[in-house]
């Protein structure tokens, strides 16, 4: 069964953008946990623009269910996680001025580099996913890394489901063949939503987690917090 991970950078951008501690990021995920989420994610990037190292410090006593930390493997961020231990880290390519992540590793080019970093990690405890395109040679690549788990790049299906294009969840599916054939596990994220969730998670095979955050905050502001958790549930469970 699918797992909703609730990502809350945006949560810490809100808090940021006044100073001080409103809205409360522990709280929250302590509250998303209490309204049905399975997992919290947070994505720490170098600048600290939402998320910041001590918040991934502070977030750990909180977090019961799954603790999924985002990022690219730049030494500071190895160094965070390897102290925090979260369950997973997932490994983004992300530029440090990218406003968001935007692609997936290339895991060819990629591969040396990748196979220490998911070893170091792995050795220490926590589960690896990494960050990929819906790209057949790119999930063949994965699996020479040695990570647990992919996770799907989803801007691209849910730009195309946005405009009816329901035949872009192909390349998804067939990529999430391929992972469970080789032993990978499935996860997926960015841009998931209300909207595109039950349709994209009832296509893909073995789909253990979307990680769900920019779009579940806004239709939060809307819905309700609470509300939207159980939606999405009912959605991945139904
Ligand atoms: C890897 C991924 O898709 C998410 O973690 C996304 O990067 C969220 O980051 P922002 O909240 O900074 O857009
Ligand atoms: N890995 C995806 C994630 O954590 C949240 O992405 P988004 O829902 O904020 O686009």
């Amino acid at each position: 069964m699918t797992k909703l991970s609730v990502n809350i950078n945006k949560i810490a951008t809100l808090r940021n953008s006044r100073g001080g501690d409103v809205p409360n990021v522990v709280q929250f995920a302590k509250d998303v946990q209490e309204f049905g989420a399975e997992g919290v994610t947070i994505h720490p990037r170098p600048d600290e623009r939402h998320i910041r190292y001590q918040d991934a410090r502070d977030l750990k006593p909180a977090v019961y269910t799954e603790y999924n930390i985002e990022g690219n493997p730049i030494q500071s961020f190895m160094d965070l996680v390897l102290e925090v231990k979260p369950t997973q880290v997932t490994l983004v390519p992300d530029a440090e001025d990218a406003i968001t992540s935007n692609a997936g590793w290339d895991t060819i080019k990629n591969k040396d580099f990748l196979v220490d970093v998911i070893k170091e990690f792995q050795q220490n405890g926590i589960r690896t996913s990494i960050f990929v395109d819906p790209v057949l040679n790119q999930i063949e690549g994965a699996k020479e890394t040695g990570t647990n788990r992919i996770e799907l790049y989803t801007e691209g299906f849910a730009h195309e489901f946005s405009l009816g294009n329901e035949s872009a969840i192909k390349p998804y599916v067939e990529c999430a063949e391929l992972a469970n054939s080789l032993g990978l596990g499935v996860n997926a994220g960015h841009d998931l939503s209300l909207d595109n969730i039950k349709f994209f998670s009832e296509n893909i095979p073995g789909l253990l987690e979307v990680s769900i955050g920019h779009a579940l905050v806004a239709e939060s502001l809307y819905l309700g917090v609470e509300n939207v958790i159980q939606m999405y549930l009912r959605k991945l469970k139904g």
